[in-house]
């Protein structure tokens, strides 16, 4: 069977180029880069030149680019060092719509006596920057606001909103977790309002265990891991050289071939959307009317089940995903879904198709031809499709 992954949202594959360019320094180029003999140096210097590459698709500095080992720790670190930094701050503002990362942070934050502000977001998924600048205040330590859903690949307006913090916000901080954005938009620090941001290699054709924090110079940080002087003091822990120059060729390869590749994956997501739409009856595209990802794809269809597509779509070889928190074990359809507003029969029969530069036109052949028998014979077993089908 022929495999079809439609699931880069989650992970991606690790790009050949990639695999070749780390694999040296597992068995051979495995010194420490902190020591002093000459194959520790050598492994600096390739540890240097990924982060020059990393720095140079963020249009940052390479300064402003400290490894960690994931997009979690990033949003983690930055999150919690704004509060170090401002102890007197009790407010921290972030979406409904956030990865978890970093909203079981926050709620956690608002167990601990501080004060969550969690924006609201339309049916579209778009928030309201008029309910930001309400929320904005003096005792505000950040802002935290994720660059693009991982769900619906809706786009926020990151730097309208880095504005507003910048105006109202006393010089609170503001964070956003780009770890869906790097790699498929591209992206500016040098004209940017962020002071803190967050990737993950694993979303684009790294490895999994490898993220950035990216920290403007002169923004002050408070280190979540201490221990070593690795990464100027801003975290400790033996470098994963392996994983750092893996992100710096994938950083490179997404920087050169970023708007060609994006151009054709987005020809081929607008196709498969089109067709879905025209095949499937009462299908209806989640965060449609936004701006989205140019990969991404989150299609309800009523009276259907989330997983039922999946395993139905699985057993034909493709992979998907429902974008539904059942699929931890919970029948709640996904957060982002309900704060979005859509209704219930359609946030439980969401999927989500992520694409990469890897899909091809004949992979979303396969979804046209396989997908629309797929919810026909679903929507036919349920007794609340049958009922509306009839309707
Ligand atoms: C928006 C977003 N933030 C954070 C993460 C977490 O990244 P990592 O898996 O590297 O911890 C993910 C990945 O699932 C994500 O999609
Ligand atoms: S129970 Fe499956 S999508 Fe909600």
């Amino acid at each position: 069977m022929n495999e079809i992954y439609m699931d880069n949202n989650a992970t991606t594959k690790v790009d050949e180029a990639v695999f070749k360019e780390m694999r040296p320094y597992f068995c051979e180029f495995y010194g420490n880069p902190s020591s002093m003999h000459f194959f520790g140096g050598q492994v600096q210097k390739k540890v240097d030149e990924a982060r020059n590459r990393v720095a140079s698709l963020l249009g940052a500095s390479p300064d402003e680019i400290v490894f960690t080992a994931c997009g979690t720790e990033s949003d983690n670190a930055a999150i919690r060092s704004a509060l170090e930094v401002f102890p007197e701050r009790r407010h921290v503002i972030t979406t409904r719509v956030e990865h978890p990362a970093v909203l079981t942070l926050c709620r956690n934050l608002s167990k601990r006596g501080y004060r969550v502000t969690e924006l609201n977001v339309d049916g579209e998924g778009r928030l309201d920057l008029d309910e930001l600048r309400r929320a904005v205040d003096e005792d505000t330590a950040i802002v935290s606001v994720m660059w693009a859903n991982n769900e619906t690949g809706v786009v926020f307006p990151i730097e309208e909103i880095g504005a507003i913090v910048k105006e109202k916000g006393k010089g609170a901080f503001f964070h956003t977790d780009a770890v869906q954005a790097v790699g498929k938009i591209p992206l500016n620090m040098a004209t940017s309002t962020v002071d803190m941001l967050s990737l993950s290699g694993h979303k684009l054709h790294a490895p999994k265990g490898i993220g950035v924090l990216y920290l403007r110079k002169g923004v002050p940080f408070r280190p979540f891991l201490v221990g070593g002087h690795q990464e100027k003091n801003r975290r400790a822990g033996t470098e994963n050289t392996v994983g750092i120059i893996a992100l710096g060729k994938a950083c490179e390869l997404a920087a050169r071939h970023m708007d060609d590749e994006n151009t054709r994956v987005k020809g081929m997501r607008d196709r498969l959307q089109r067709e879905l739409l025209s095949l499937i009856p009462h299908a209806r595209i989640n965060g449609g009317a936004a701006e989205r990802l140019p990969n991404t794809l989150s299609i309800a269809f009523e009276y259907v089940e989330g997983e039922a597509i999946l395993m139905l779509l699985s057993e034909k070889g493709i992979c998907a995903s429902s974008g539904s928190a059942c699929t931890s074990g919970s029948l709640e359809p996904s957060h982002v879904l309900r704060a979005m507003g859509v209704p219930f029969t359609c946030a439980h029969g969401s999927v989500r198709f992520s694409l990469s530069r890897f899909n091809t036109d004949q992979d979303v052949d396969a979804i046209i031809r396989e997908l629309p028998p797929v919810i026909q014979r679903l929507r036919e077993m349920s007794p609340f499709g049958r009922e509306f089908l009839n309707r």
